[in-house]
């Protein structure tokens, strides 16, 4: 059941700490040089652009007193070239900052997506996909300029400040004094709306993934929408989800917008308060007009840092939210895996022997109980039996979708919970219910799992699975391109060409969930002779609603009651007059009717 649907917030499974920052640092030190580069021509472009109070106050106090052009052109000149320098090395930082911050992005993405890649299917059972794509996607994009520029530019502003104190305690103390007055004040503002602010961040992250994850749950449905008529009422959830979204985006920029509105006023107050104090208070020894000028420039200036800091912070805080659902994904224990000390599984003979199974999909129920049967390598055996019998779940489990609750599965004696993955998934074809078409061409579908494949081997697996014929039929036969889940392909022929791509891969076991269910009973019944051949010599198991595929395996399974409720060959099981009989003559009775 899914745990989490597109209208449920998702609950993170461990509040944020600031470890998860810590790990972020792992990807920014890979780019530690470039980043060193752009900071030092940040802090030169900083350092120069700071001599113009200087400049300015030599020109007020000395230059323009003292009447001499000469130096008044000459100090002008150089206060525009450290205007010009100053521009042209933050122009190259930027430049250099934008790499690292793609770079980053990169390197985080493939570290997602190849996780992704080894979740087991319990994962993607217990999430709408879009709540998944949007952290590949989205949550990376967002954190793109936080952990690049944002770390840069947090250092730079520290430094930026600290050299404006410098400078400014340089010119004159207590005005100095005066213009720090304003910092404990904002200090405490933003101590008072922190925690409210990185809520109301996680409550936008959440919306925003519930919005994702309907659109994508409703551009796959579409068809079923158009049928049922559904597209008022889906256009009202949408809305309801969108509106949701707005709200929480509302909110959180509400807290966002307070925190420059702040520091401007308090900027503009510490600079009321420098002429009041320099003007009133200080004698005109202590201070000159130059020096009250020098200092307003200052304070000015001295608040820019600050306000850029809180925007960093505001984007930390955003941010903030989209790590925590990165890093949970990265966390995410990839339940279904190698053992430790696992090992390779020698070529299998196809020996498959279920020993007291137990499993459940939910902790508490169970689909099957104690089940044991042993087949022989190279026995064909048909599972058969109601819906949610739990046929399926007996072949995931042979190929380790999931892992079993209880008992063991051994193939040639080995059990396959202590088996690597690989060495056992590689000598399986699997054909699943979803016979799924990747973007491509046909060509590229049936090479899918053996790209060293020749086209005459792929075109000979075509054959044996009667193929062949439609795909010529096709303008560019075998080159032409179809759609991701095959659209412009029919059902059965989607089942055929994921039946070419599962048999292209030479297994020593072969499973066929519902593969011919599509297809209609002439080109079965061809497939048939295909597939019989096919069969020879390699174990296989072969779920089938459509009785007259399986009645030649060479043994049946009828699974109810969370086990094997009758077993044996088509012929014996008729005999035996139960419920498989049942079943046949059900269906034998169904189509003449
Ligand atoms: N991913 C899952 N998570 C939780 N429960 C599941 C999951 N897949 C199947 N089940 C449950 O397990 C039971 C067995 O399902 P299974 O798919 O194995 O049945 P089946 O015999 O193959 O059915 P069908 O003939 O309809 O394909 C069903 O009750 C089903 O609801």
């Amino acid at each position: 059941m899914a745990r989490n649907k597109f209208d449920i917030d998702e609950n993170l499974e461990s509040p944020f700490d600031i470890r998860h920052f810590k790990r972020a640092l792992v990807y920014i030190k890979r780019q530690k040089r470039p980043m060193i580069v752009a900071l030092a021509l940040s802090v030169l472009s900083a350092g120069i652009g700071l001599t113009a109070p200087l400049i300015m106050q030599h020109i007020v106090d000395v230059t323009i007193p003292a009447k001499t052009v000469g130096a008044l052109v000459g100090w002008s000149a150089l206060m525009l070239a450290t205007i010009v320098i100053s521009v042209a090395l933050a122009a190259v930082r930027g430049r250099i900052m934008t790499s690292v911050g793609q770079d980053i992005i990169f390197e985080i993405r493939s570290d997602l997506f190849k996780h992704l890649q080894s979740l087991s299917f319990k994962y993607y059972d217990d999430r709408p996909q879009g709540k998944i794509l949007i952290r590949v996607v989205n949550y990376v994009n967002s954190i793109s300029d936080v952990l690049s520029n944002g770390i840069i530019n947090f250092i730079l502003e520290i430094l930026n400040l600290v050299f404006i104190a410098a400078f400014m305690f340089a010119v004159d103390v207590k005005l100095s004094l005066v213009t720090l007055a304003g910092l404990p004040v904002f200090a405490l503002f933003l101590l008072l709306i922190k925690n409210k602010q990185r809520r109301s961040w996680q409550a936008v992250s959440n919306k925003n993934s519930n919005l994702n994850a309907y659109t994508q749950e409703s551009i796959s449905g579409v068809g079923v929408t158009q049928i049922f008529t559904r597209e008022d009422r889906n256009e009202a959830i949408f809305t309801r989800l969108a509106s949701n979204y707005r709200q929480e985006w509302m909110r959180a920029i509400h807290f966002n917008a307070m925190i420059p509105f702040t520091v401007d006023n308090l900027a503009t107050l510490v600079t009321t308060l420098i002429y009041m104090v320099g003007l009133l208070a200080l004698s005109p020894q202590d201070v000159t007009f130059g020096v009250i000028l020098a200092m307003s420039s200052y304070a000015a200036r001295f608040w820019q840092p600050i306000l850029n800091l809180s925007n960093l912070y505001n984007g930390f805080v955003n941010s903030v939210a989209y790590l925590e659902r990165i890093f949970e994904t990265l966390d995410e224990p990839v339940s279904v895996k190698d053992a430790p000390g696992a090992k390779a599984l020698p070529q299998l003979q196809g020996r498959v022997t279920f020993d007291n199974v137990t499993f459940g999909y939910d902790t508490g129920s169970s689909v099957l109980e104690n089940l044991s049967f042993d087949v022989r390598p190279g026995e064909s055996i048909a599972l058969v039996g109601p819906t949610g019998a739990g046929k399926t779940t007996v072949v995931n489990l042979i190929s380790r979708f999931y892992d079993v609750t209880g008992g063991r599965i051994l193939v040639d004696g080995h059990d396959i919970a202590q088996s690597t993955l690989q060495s056992l998934r590689s000598q399986m074809g699997i054909m699943l219910q979803d016979s799924f078409i990747f973007s491509g061409t046909i060509l590229d579908n049936i090479r899918y799992g053996r790209l060293d494949a020749t086209e005459e081997e792929v075109v000979a697996a075509a054959k044996t699975v009667r193929a062949d014929a439609f795909i010529r039929e096709f303008e560019h036969g075998y080159l032409t391109e179809v759609n991701e889940r095959g659209s412009k392909l029919s059902q059965g022929q989607r089942q055929l060409i994921s039946f070419a791509r599962t048999l292209l891969a030479d297994p020593r076991i072969l499973i066929l969930d519902e593969a011919t269910s599509s297809i209609d009973a002439k080109t079965e019944r061809l497939l048939q002779q295909g597939l019989n051949e096919l069969l020879k010599g390699r174990t296989s198991f072969i779920i089938a609603h459509r009785l007259s595929t399986v009645h030649n395996c060479d043994r049946i399974m009828y699974i109810s009651d969370k086990g094997i409720a009758e077993a044996g060959s088509h012929d014996e099981l008729i005999e035996k007059r139960g419920l498989y009989y049942k079943l046949y003559t059900a269906q034998k009775m169904e189509m003449v009717v």
